[in-house]
């Protein structure tokens, strides 16, 4: 499939050639990082994109090859002759599903950083590449600069992982850090989009259905389990507020987006939202657009994974390794994956907050309600200086099933003196192998 050039010393040798599809953030990067390698066994042919004179104007455009041909017609990528990867940084499903089919029928190798793809559609897309005898490989649609993709294919595929756990989005991590030291959730979330963090509609980000895709793609890989996103319970970030924060460190946390997933025989719990971390937790400690995996593995151990998950550079790293494994004809390990069940209710510690027009009685109704479903309170922090016709107070609760609590928060919820929907989280607890 690749082509051969002479090197000047009379021998010649393979040289990769790449349609770029996407030519924004990540693939503009991956065009830099590629020029600042050097490397003369690699080469972009073809660059995908609408609106080409605009990209063409952009200043990563001087790190493409001048030979190289721009299009805004995606067959002219995919029936290139002079195509050997294809390198899709673009992201969503369709039509990238159908244009990524014809290439890889077409014999050519596939390199993504497209976790939703990978995530909803990696299963059937997989069968076609074994069947083509081409490579499809997509560690950048992970943790982004983060190895955890081949780390946990290859490094970790001779232990059996039970749990992964940690922060897989960087926006995310970006907003939550930021409020932690005092900024506003709005401003936060336009500089991350300014700055190239968010997904193109970052509700995807905010709403934990990125990170959702990202644990669904690392329990095929650690878990050996496919799992349907959909089925993974995901909180949005978009309810936490400066009180959080203040509330938390009262109680010597953070508040993060974790996801986490459990393997126990046919059955995965599996959930994504802001969690409570304890500060002496690895997990709190992760700022910026900085992500953090930690795998726990039967005869291994814990093994953390961390590293810029978001941004530019660190994931054109990730594309750039890549596409180097498929120059070097380097094939990864690749373990089957069975179909699980997943279920979105964790035993643990929780903190509900609530906004309340204060009157007598208010506790004790909610107290009463959750020990209707058996719900045991641990305490309760009331911050002084709030007025009564907005009070926000936090509960906290012993460990309690998640799926029992949601009930019980549904008829708080309901409640007359409720101003908002009451916030549930649950706390993270350090070392304890059913929560954390
Ligand atoms: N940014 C990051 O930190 C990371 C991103 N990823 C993934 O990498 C992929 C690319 O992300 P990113 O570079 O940030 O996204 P961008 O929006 O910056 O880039 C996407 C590029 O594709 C072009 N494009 C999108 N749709 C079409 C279309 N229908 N026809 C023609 N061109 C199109 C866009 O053009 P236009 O400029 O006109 O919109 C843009 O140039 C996504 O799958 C994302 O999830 C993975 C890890 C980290
Ligand atoms: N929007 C994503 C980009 C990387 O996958 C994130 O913020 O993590």
């Amino acid at each position: 499939m690749t082509a051969k050039q002479e090197n000047g010393n009379g021998t010649t040798e393979k040289v990769l050639r790449v349609g770029l599809l996407g030519f924004g953030t990540v693939g503009s990067s991956f065009a830099e990082v590629l020029s600042a390698s050097g490397a003369q066994d690699v080469r972009i042919t073809h660059i995908f994109n609408r609106d080409v004179a605009r990209k063409r104007s952009h200043a990563r455009a001087r790190f493409v090859p001048a030979e190289a041909v721009w299009t805004e017609r995606v067959e002219d990528v995919l029936e290139a002759a002079d195509v050997d990867v294809v390198v899709e940084l673009m992201g969503g499903l369709d039509p990238i599903e159908g244009w990524l089919r014809s290439a890889l029928n077409a014999g050519k190798h596939v390199v993504t950083a497209n976790k939703q793809l990978i995530a909803y559609r990696g299963a059937a897309l997989f069968e076609l590449v074994a069947s083509k005898g081409v490579q499809l490989l997509y560690g950048a649609a992970v943790a982004g600069g983060v190895p955890v993709i081949p780390g946990m294919s290859q490094g970790l595929s001779g232990d059996q992982i039970t749990r992964i756990s940690g922060i897989v989005n960087g926006t995310c991590n970006f907003i939550l850090s930021s409020m932690e030291a005092g900024a506003d959730y709005s401003e936060v979330l336009k500089t991350a989009q300014r700055l190239g963090y968010a997904e193109a509609d970052p509700s995807a980000d905010v709403d934990g259905f990125d990170a959702r895709a990202k644990l669904c793609i690392l329990a095929r890989i650690a878990l050996r389990a496919e799992i349907n996103p959909e089925d993974v319970p995901a909180q949005s970030i978009s309810q936490i507020s400066a009180v959080d924060f203040a509330y938390a460190k009262e109680l010597g946390c953070t508040v993060r987006q974790v996801s986490r997933a459990q393997i126990d025989g046919d059955r995965i719990s599996a959930r994504v939202g802001p969690m409570l971390v304890p500060k002496n937790s690895p997990i709190a400690w992760s700022h910026g657009t900085q992500n953090m995996v930690v795998t726990s593995g039967r005869f291994g151990g814990d093994v953390v994974f961390s590293g810029h998950g978001a941004g530019g550079h660190p994931t054109a790293v990730a594309v750039m390794s890549d596409v180097r494994a498929v120059a070097e004809d380097s094939h990864a390990v690749r373990l089957p994956a069975k179909k699980v069940e997943v279920s979105g209710g964790v035993i643990a510690p929780h903190y509900l907050r609530f906004v309340v027009a204060d009157r007598p009685g208010i506790v004790a109704a909610i107290a009463g309600a959750l020990a209707k479903f058996g719900v045991n309170i641990d305490s309760i922090l009331q911050h002084r200086g709030f007025g009564g016709d907005r009070l926000p107070f936090v509960v906290t609760t012993e460990p309690s099933n998640s799926a029992t609590l949601d009930k019980a928060i549904a008829e708080i919820g309901t409640m007359d003196f409720m101003l908002e929907a009451p916030l549930c989280l649950q706390i993270l607890v350090v070392d304890d192998p059913d929560t954390d």
